[in-house]
């Protein structure tokens, strides 16, 4: 047999063509990586196993410039990398955000400092941090009307209520911004516009990691979660991988295990959390591939469609799926209908005499425990924000 005809080399081939269309293109050379990578020196961040790159798949990322073991800490973070609610405490925005009432949530407080920051340009002590986000962002509450129109149902009425939200943030916050006018010689309104603060909004959202802080008193009783993570919030998602994050209390650094090995020049993935294509696309602007999570959502309408007309009891069931909050999140998945799903069916398909006796009060969905959670790969290490 001709060399290299053989199973071994079809094989090799077959690998190394796979390895050349995930593998990355370097882009540790560009100017603000290497701006970001003094900044992060200059706060005593050691220079790690990652090098941002640009993969065909998942866009920028972080590769792995050595080949890296399971267990092993692939990036550390001191905390004076952080961006979180103290920063802006600590800054020129502190005495407004203190004297501000009823006090300010800790997610605006994050939000106006990034609009004020970047605003500032070269001012700003984060300017390499803030050169490197995304000018533009592909999730559903920036898109067009026209365009979320287009979406299949119950994600649509999921980005209009996400728009509403967004929208009513930037209105309550009005008052907040014009106070802060003897900080700037321009307008507020041209600095703390809707399409800033959205901005501003999607950047706490689609890359804020989980930091839990203490309540303070001038913020709202709203979780203060969120810390921005430079350079870290490079790392793409991926269903599959598993990792440890934290913030690690003795070494005042946010910590990054890796829960798998990963060989040189691959992308080296973090898993945001359990998550299906929906709400990655709402949250993050984005779908995964082979997503194990991935379902298709069931709606009252179509669930209404296909059961029989002439039920007159049908009014009634919706009405108690809804006061149960049932008629939601019914789903699809790989393993085919939900908990949620077969229950509602079960409901809406009961005869005359079945109903509602037998229903007095509809069952609670079964829950894994936590411990099992954990060892299923289901630590949720990205924060969620709460607007
Ligand atoms: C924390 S950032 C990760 C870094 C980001 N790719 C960048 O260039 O700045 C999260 C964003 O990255 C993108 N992203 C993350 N994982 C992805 C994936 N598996 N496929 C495509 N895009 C992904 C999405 O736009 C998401 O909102």
């Amino acid at each position: 047999m001709k060399k290299g005809r053989g199973r071994t080399s079809r094989i090799r081939r077959r690998k190394l063509s796979k390895s050349f269309e995930s593998r990355g293109v370097n882009e540790s050379y560009k100017p603000e990586f290497i701006q970001l990578r003094k900044w992060l020196k200059d706060r005593k961040f050691e220079d790690t196993n990652l090098i941002p790159a640009s993969f065909p798949g998942t866009g920028r990322g972080l590769m792995s410039k050595t080949s890296l073991r399971e267990g092993q800490v692939i990036i550390s973070l001191p905390e004076s990398c952080l961006l979180t609610t103290d920063t802006v405490i600590r800054s020129y925005l502190g005495a407004y955000v203190a004297k501000w009432r009823p006090p300010l949530s800790p997610l605006l407080a994050l939000c106006t400092f990034l609009v004020a920051e970047k605003h500032a340009g070269d001012r700003s002590p984060w300017k390499p941090y803030l050169e490197i986000l995304p000018k533009a962002y592909t999730c559903p509450v920036c898109l067009e009307p026209e365009v979320v129109n287009l979406l299949p149902q119950p994600l649509k009425a999921k980005a209009r209520e996400q728009r509403i939200r967004v929208q009513e943030f930037f209105t309550s916050s009005r008052d907040f911004f014009s106070s802060l006018q003897p900080l700037f010689s321009e307008a507020v309104e041209g600095i703390f516009s809707y399409s800033a603060l959205l901005w501003a909004w999607c950047t706490v959202n689609t890359r804020a990691v989980y930091v839990k802080r203490g309540q303070r008193q001038c913020f709202s009783a709203e979780p203060d979660t969120c810390a921005l993570a430079p350079y870290l919030d490079l790392l793409n998602h991926s269903p599959g991988v598993q990792v440890k994050a934290a913030f690690n209390e003795e070494t005042r650094c946010y910590e990054i295990r890796t829960g798998s090995s990963c060989r040189r020049h691959e992308e080296v993935f973090i898993c945001y959390g359990p998550h299906d294509n929906q709400r990655l696309l709402l949250e993050y602007g984005f779908v995964a591939a082979r997503n194990p999570h991935a379902c298709v959502y069931v709606s009252q309408d179509i669930l209404v469609k296909y059961l029989p007309s002439t039920d007159k009891q049908m009014n009634k069931k919706i009405s108690i799926l809804k006061d149960h909050d049932f008629i939601e999140n019914l789903t699809f998945g790989w393993d085919g209908p939900s908990w949620r799903l077969l229950t509602t069916l079960k409901l809406l398909c009961l005869e005359a005499e079945e109903f509602p006796q037998s229903w007095p009060h509809l069952p609670t969905e079964p829950r894994f425990p936590v411990g099992l959670r954990v060892q299923m790969g289901m630590t949720c290490m990205w924060k969620k924000t709460s607007l």
